[in-house]
């Protein structure tokens, strides 16, 4: 999987952008605030037709534009996928509606044909690392939860469309709750809303179980390579109509007693529904849905500590440098092709050796284009391997001739 080509236009601080990469290694230089992370977050975005670094699209259109008449901004990739030559281009186009209030529009164009959303994730792959992902193991279980469903956005087709339905379906379901506890109403009117969540929820959770299973083999082999075999890394995904609540870093009993964990799609739906059942009173008093895969926890333990407890600045960040690597395997595992590895100021968080060990092995087989504000912290002989783009005030030069 390669990208040749990237254009801007209205994207983030670029009105207009065009460039192109060769096959193996592309470095961005410049200056903090000059476009280098924002041109890796456009390439990131022809795959997963989302950023993780914006907490909406509106975010992502150029300022200048948004006063315009109909704000667009858009993204085109020459991309190259078993052989063949593909574009993909996204429009963000925000609409202002009668009330004056405006709303944003995502369509995706494959080889200048549309395509649905859901249809399109995972087309095109790539593997973004940005420094402040050690966020995924630090913070809540919210971020860890988006972490899991970009990956597998990626991978499994279908999981965009059951998350999508059952957040839509989720949040209906709130909805009568609340009108059910208001009016006391029939709690039957909640049948239908079951069925669609726990249909959806346990696709989704048997995709979450299945894939952190297989995930954590790749990821346990970076892990143990980078810290020398002497830490080992285990991932423990948690469905929350077990009833399991994660305190301290300790799992502990919660509603119910922990069930042993099914493993096929029916059994997860009948489970699910089962629980689910067993909590209307709660629920319907509360007014809000508290088990399901919106409520699932996935932890990280290295050596059985838990490292978003315990873990130091060092472990966390080599777990998530360990993660990323085993992220372009398991793609490959899952699409047959190597995802393009989009590094983000990489380098200067890691120490000699390490990043010595992260050069040596880029590029060999993948294509990765990386970002630095320090072009010193690359050897010579590395930078000759690399096309080298200047990247300044949202222009971009070629330095170099490679
Ligand atoms: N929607 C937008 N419209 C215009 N400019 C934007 C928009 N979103 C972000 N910017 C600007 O883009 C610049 C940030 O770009 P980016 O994060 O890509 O920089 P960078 O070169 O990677 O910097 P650093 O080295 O600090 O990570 C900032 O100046 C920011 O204000």
């Amino acid at each position: 999987m390669q990208i040749e080509a990237l254009s801007l236009s209205n994207f983030r601080i670029f009105t207009r952008l065009e460039m192109d990469f060769p096959d193996r290694l592309t470095l961005l230089v410049g200056n903090n605030a000059q476009g280098k992370t924002s041109v890796l977050e456009a390439v990131h975005f022809l795959s997963i037709l989302t950023s993780p670094l914006a907490s909406n699209d509106r975010e992502l259109i150029n300022l200048l534009t948004v006063q315009d008449e109909l704000p667009v901004a858009r993204l085109i990739g020459k991309v190259r996928k078993q052989e063949k030559t593909h574009t993909i281009e996204v429009r963000l186009i925000l609409n202002t509606i009668q009330n004056g209030s405006q709303r944003l529009r995502k369509e995706v164009l494959i080889d200048g044909v549309k395509k649905r959303l859901f249809d399109t994730v995972g087309f095109f792959n790539s593997v973004l690392f940005l420094p402040q992902m050690t966020r995924i193991l630090e913070d809540g279980p919210d971020e860890r939860r988006k972490y899991l469903d970009q990956l597998l956005s990626q991978a499994y087709p279908g999981y965009v469309r059951a998350l999508s339905d059952y957040q839509q379906a989720l949040a209906r379901r709130n909805a009568l709750l609340k009108l059910l506890f208001d009016r006391n109403g029939d709690p039957a009117q909640l049948d239908y809303w079951d069925e669609v969540i726990t249909s959806n929820g346990a696709l989704i959770i048997e995709a979450r179980l299945k894939s952190t299973r297989e995930f954590e083999e790749f990821f346990g082999q970076q892990y143990r390579r980078l810290t020398g075999g002497k830490e080992e890394i285990r991932m423990d995904y948690q469905p929350s109509y077990n009833g399991i609540r994660v305190k301290n870093g300790q799992a502990e009993l919660g509603i119910t007693a922990q069930q042993p964990e099914p493993i096929g799609y029916e059994e997860i739906k009948d489970h699910f529904a089962k629980r689910l059942r067993a909590l209307q009173k709660e629920e319907i008093r509360r007014g809000v849905t508290t088990i399901g895969p919106h409520r699932d926890e996935v932890r990280f333990y290295s050596n059985d500590i838990d490292l978003a407890v315990y873990g130091s600045r060092g472990q966390i960040r080599t777990a998530v440098m360990a993660m990323k690597i085993a992220e372009t395997q398991w793609l490959r595992e899952k699409t047959g092709e190597l995802p393009v590895l989009l590094l983000d100021e990489t380098l200067a968080e890691l120490d000699e050796q390490r990043r010595e060990d992260l050069l040596g092995s880029l590029g060999l087989e993948e294509q990765a284009i990386l970002t630095t504000t320090d072009l010193g912290l690359f050897s010579e002989d590395f930078a000759h391997t690399c096309r080298i783009w200047q990247v300044s005030a949202g222009q971009v030069t070629r330095l170099n001739r490679q």
